[in-house]
């Protein structure tokens, strides 16, 4: 028997009597790890979505960010996001230079407060290994592991010492994985059973396509949404700018893309041009306006009020 599962855009929110206001009276803050941020969704940690400005700025407006971490200082990251009171948020991949770049923090003394293990089947012995080295040469650090998409690699991540996991395997915009390899699962169905399956905050990955999405991964059990191709037309973003037949566009490319990789070896994503939208602010704004809305129909005050939500379908 083949199962059916579903993505974002397979079901909708059934409302309940709202008790505030005004919208603006809902409090999208989210506790996560250390600290409490000011909305639930951050950029993914891919080139061309964030640079150490991107991670500034989103830093000091109080949301979580994670730097990318493909050819970074991280010892210069981590101390200039430290020397100005910032939260320091990195990325570690499973090869050497990842346990080159740990060795290179330890001899500076410097302690990022959140570590992401970023790769794209976090469930494999490279990981594990790498976790139980990160576990040990950080254990004050908060440990996101990722990304996962079933409910046994989520409880196996959370076993090896995983804080937090990430969710969401070949969901996102620029994603091939799914072409080239058959493998992938919807995101409600993801998410739903990786949060059910642990104790520790779940983080949705990818697949992003309306601001509504962010509300539905709250409900099936994600603390936080993590998304690439919605961050990546803004001045702020990472990717350049470009201009064809007089219309201006940013760059998108996956970590695993060649222009991410340098070379056409194991590929498994692809570059895209998203229509260029100006400053990042009106976004942020948005999505705090959108989320607070959403908050409102789940009949509360703050974003626990998504976790008693109905998900319904619709036949198409
Ligand atoms: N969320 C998603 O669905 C996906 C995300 N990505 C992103 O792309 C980037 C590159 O990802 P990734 O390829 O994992 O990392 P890397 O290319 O950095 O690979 C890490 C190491 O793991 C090994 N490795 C990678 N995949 C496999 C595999 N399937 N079987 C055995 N060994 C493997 C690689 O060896 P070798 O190359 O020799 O196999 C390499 O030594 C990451 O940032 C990741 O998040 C990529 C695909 C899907
Ligand atoms: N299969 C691939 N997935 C990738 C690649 N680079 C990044 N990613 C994942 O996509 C999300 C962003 O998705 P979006 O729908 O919000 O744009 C990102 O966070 C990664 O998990 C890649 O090269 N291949």
């Amino acid at each position: 028997m083949i199962k059916t599962e579903l993505n974002y855009g397979d079901v909708y929110l059934v409302p309940k009597k709202t008790i505030v206001d005004s919208r603006k009276d809902c409090d999208t803050s989210v506790a996560f790890g250390p600290r409490r941020f000011a909305m639930p969704v951050y950029p993914s940690n891919m080139k061309s979505v964030v640079n150490e400005e991107t991670c500034e700025l989103f830093a000091r407006q109080g949301w979580f960010y994670t730097m990318h971490r493909f050819n970074v200082d991280v010892v210069a990251f981590v101390r200039r996001m430290q020397s100005q009171g910032l939260v320091a948020s990195i990325s570690m991949g499973v090869n050497e230079d990842s346990y080159q770049q740990v060795a290179d923090l330890k001899a500076a003394g410097l302690t990022p407060e959140y570590i992401t293990l970023d790769i794209a089947n976090a469930w494999c012995v490279k990981a594990e290994r790498m976790i139980a080295h990160l576990k040990e040469a950080f254990p004050q650090s908060f440990l996101i592991g990722g990304n996962v998409a079933t409910a046994e690699a989520a409880r196996e991540l959370e076993a090896w010492g995983c804080d937090a996991i990430k969710a969401g395997i070949a969901g996102g915009r620029v994603c091939i994985t799914k072409n080239k390899t058959g493998f992938h699962r919807p995101m409600i169905s993801t998410v739903s059973d990786c949060a059910a399956a642990v104790k520790i905050p779940v983080i949705a990955d990818g697949g992003i396509v309306e601001h509504g999405d962010i509300a539905k991964a709250l409900v099936c059990g994600a603390t936080m949404v993590m998304a690439g191709s919605m961050f990546a037309g803004f001045d702020e973003s990472a990717g350049d700018l470009v201009e064809i037949g007089g219309k201006l566009y940013k760059e998108y490319f996956g970590s695993a893309s060649q222009f991410n990789k340098g070379a056409y070896v194991n590929v498994e994503g692809k570059k895209i041009l998203v229509e260029y939208k100006g400053a990042i602010g009106k976004l942020l704004a948005e999505l705090t306006e959108d989320l607070q809305s959403s908050v409102s129909y789940a009949g509360g005050r703050d974003l626990s009020a998504l976790r008693g939500v109905e998900m319904i379908t619709v036949p198409r």
